[in-house]
């Protein structure tokens, strides 16, 4: 007998943005950062926050039953996770990519249907203002917000590529978008034989060098300061690019991908990564999402199939390409010239 139809995904779908912005205005509010001393009583909590009375228990409990805290009595604590990673003074923090999720994604995604209609994104771009990295480059705390959210984002994938790629013949590397360089300093700190370069944009090099510096690797680690469009990449033995290609069109993504070919002596590698959606298009949720993430934010940018990618490796010249897993939903693409 088939089991009777039930509507909970779909109403579970369609009101998941309620949990979703509870999470980021405790994010917003300092919650979890709150808390890192120790569990806080009701009312000390409330207070700390500046919360109105109306609503303050049914949001920490709302967060308590969501599993983001514990409560003994009327005593709240962190769960060891969002200890971790969601108090802002711990280098684990991940809430820079939620921080940007509240203030930037969440009301540019109110106008979804209209991206869909229209083709068109929804941010800045819309009235005529600059495009998003315009945007972030123009307030410097803003910069930061973003690539240490993207060093939250990146930190799993990173530390598999860094552990997983055969780096063993390898010498040097350079990382093409490097933001905070986090790809780069996990690379180098499970490989200690290899050099790295990390490009990007000139604002990005104070980031670059305080975190490299934080983590001890200045002699090995450099940042070579450049624009992707007027330059050519800085010549190494694996090139590496991560969320880079989906952030643009298809002329703009096989132009990266033959100068990273140009870039890399012969054996060289090309490793792209990101949400690679699966072939069949079907599976890998969040890669889709992401895709629309790209409508919302960039003019042409786009997710794509492995099968994609090792197409325009190819008709750049690469000789052998292959998709290996990451973590969660994340793959590289690895093209070897
Ligand atoms: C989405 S972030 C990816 C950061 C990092 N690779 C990661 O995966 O976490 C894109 C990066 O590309 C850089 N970028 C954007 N336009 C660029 C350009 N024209 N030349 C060089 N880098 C650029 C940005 O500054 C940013 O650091």
């Amino acid at each position: 007998m088939t089991p009777p139809l039930s509507p909970d995904s779909i109403l579970q779908t369609g009101l998941a943005f309620w949990a979703s912005k509870t999470l980021l205005s405790a994010v917003e509010l300092g919650v979890f950062s709150q808390l890192a001393d120790g569990p806080l009583a009701f009312e000390a909590l409330q207070t700390r926050l500046g919360l109105h009375p109306r609503s303050a228990r049914d949001f920490l409990d709302a967060l308590v039953a969501l599993g983001f805290l514990r409560r003994t009595d009327r005593t709240y604590a962190n769960t060891p996770e969002t200890d971790l990673f969601l108090d802002r003074a711990k280098a684990t923090y991940v809430g820079g990519l939620l921080e940007m999720a509240n203030h930037r994604l969440y009301p540019s995604w109110g106008q979804l249907s209209e991206a869909l209609r229209s083709g068109e994104p929804q941010n800045e771009l819309k009235t005529g203002g600059p495009g998003l990295f315009e945007v972030l480059y123009a307030d410097p705390q803003g910069l930061e917000e973003f690539l240490a959210a993207m060093s939250g984002i990146s930190r799993g994938a990173n530390q598999t590529i860094a552990r997983t790629f055969p780096w063993q013949q390898v010498r040097t590397f350079v990382d093409v978008g490097t933001a905070q360089g986090d790809l780069a300093v996990q690379i180098a700190l499970a490989q200690p034989h290899l050099s790295g370069i990390g490009f990007d944009l000139a604002p990005v090099e104070p980031i670059f060098a305080s975190y490299v510096e934080r983590h001890g690797l200045a002699e090995r680690l450099h940042f070579a300061a450049g624009d992707f469009f007027q330059q050519p990449l800085p010549a190494a033995d694996v090139v590496l690019m991560g969320h880079i290609l989906h952030d643009w069109d298809l002329p703009t993504k096989r132009m990266l991908i033959g100068k990273a070919f140009e870039a890399l002596p012969t054996g060289g590698a090309l490793v792209v990564y990101e949400a690679i959606i699966d072939d069949d298009r079907s599976k890998n949720a969040f890669g889709l999402l992401m895709s629309l993430n790209m409508l919302i934010e960039t003019p042409g940018g786009f997710d794509y199939t492995g099968a994609d990618c090792m197409g325009w490796m190819r008709e750049a010249g690469f000789s052998s390409t292959r998709v290996e897993p990451l973590v969660g939903p994340d793959a590289m693409v690895i093209g070897v010239k």
